[in-house]
């Protein structure tokens, strides 16, 4: 069988580092309302506001981890396409970017042009969020309807506690885990509170209690970005052979006056250094490839403020990437987990 297709989907970085094409990547992001989850007329004007100053902030924060051949993000999950398609015998392997290029429209149109009958779309995000998940599912949805393709599409869902994925992220970790430190900070990408009372089913769950998310089962679990957080961390740590007291978790990447879920990176990595903590290794499973987040974010202003409070060494433990036993799971899940759209 070679016409079923994989169709990779990951979050998508600006054309260059130019602060107009950061505008343009960042409009049509935060316009998207399973991120900015506002009615229009106010999401229109908070954007606004945002693209006042963010787009040139963002384009110098872009310049200072962009590569030769483009953004680490989108040049990282070209690396694991090509690793993927060295293994998927099913049919071709695709790549779109749910914002900028390629875009999920491009690739769907590619895939019918090569007269693919099945895709199976893969967003490659571990846990589940409505701003990452549900808006490429969606967006798929709209695409096929739209132009009326023919495929019978089925979804690979969030991975987080998945043996194959956890495997891989030990196996990734385990050179920086060998090289010796203090503490191990698990950063995830943060979320608005309210995103996880939106996602909650019994509207009884999240964030009332101090282990709400560690307690989360069925639907529950299946809905909650921050329980899935702590599900892989602590599907790692049993891995890596960590003990409680080596690692933590935290969210990072605020953005606005709403409350994210806690803690905070930038308190964490304040809150460590004072406890005594000199060398720390920090991961950030919620990507799957390194981008401005990890790059920029941890490895350049993480450090300077761990750093500054008092730490000695922070070492980024890079993203899965294209390592060859995540590109192996990556195959493995997209074979065994998806379901129907
Ligand atoms: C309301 C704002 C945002 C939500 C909600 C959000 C959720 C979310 N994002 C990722 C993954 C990535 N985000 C990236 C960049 C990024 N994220 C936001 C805002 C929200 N994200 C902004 C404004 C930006 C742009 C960068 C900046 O200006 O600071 C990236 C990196 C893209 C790149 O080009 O490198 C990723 C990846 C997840 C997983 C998530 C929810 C869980
Ligand atoms: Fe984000
Ligand atoms: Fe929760």
């Amino acid at each position: 069988m070679t016409d079923h297709a994989l169709l990779l989907v990951n979050l998508g970085s600006p054309a260059s580092t130019a602060v107009a094409d950061v505008r343009r990547y960042l409009n049509q992001f935060l316009m998207d309302p399973y991120v900015i989850d506002l009615p229009w007329p106010l999401r229109r004007l908070i954007v606004a506001m945002i693209l006042i100053k963010r787009p040139a902030a963002s384009a110098e924060a872009y310049h200072s981890i962009w590569w030769e051949d483009g953004s680490p993000l989108v040049v990282l999950s070209r690396r694991l396409q090509a690793r993927v398609a060295e293994q998927w015998s099913e049919g071709p392997v695709e790549l779109a970017m749910r914002y900028g290029e390629p875009s999920i429209d491009t690739a769907l149109q590619r895939l019918a042009k090569a007269g693919v009958r099945r895709v199976t779309l893969a967003p490659l995000y571990p846990q589940f969020a409505d701003s990452t998940v549900t808006t490429v599912v969606e967006e798929a949805r709209r695409v096929l309807h739209s132009r009326n393709l023919p495929f019978e599409v089925d979804v690979l869902p969030p991975f987080y506690d998945q043996p194959e994925y956890l495997a891989a992220l030990a196996a990734s970790a385990q050179p920086y885990l060998q090289q010796g430190f203090d503490h191990l900070l698990l950063s995830y990408h943060g979320l608005p509170e309210r995103h996880l009372h939106k996602s909650d089913p019994t509207g009884s769950h999240c964030l009332k209690g101090a282990d709400c998310c560690q307690r989360a089962s069925g639907d529950v679990l299946a809905s909650c970005y921050r329980a899935q957080c702590l599900r892989t961390s602590s599907g790692f740590a049993e891995r890596a052979g960590l003990s409680d007291a080596q690692w933590s978790v935290s969210f990072q990447s605020r953005l606005g006056r709403a409350k994210w879920i806690e803690p905070y990176t930038e308190a964490s990595l304040e809150a460590l250094a004072k406890r005594g903590v000199k060398k720390l290794l920090v991961m950030c499973p919620a990507f799957v490839a390194d981008c401005i987040e990890t790059l920029e974010e941890i490895g350049d202003r993480g450090r300077e403020q761990f750093r500054a409070a008092g730490g000695e060494e922070l070492v980024l433990v890079p993203c899965l990437n294209d390592h060859p036993q995540w590109v192996a799971a990556l195959v493995s899940l997209c074979r065994r987990l998806p379901r129907g759209l």
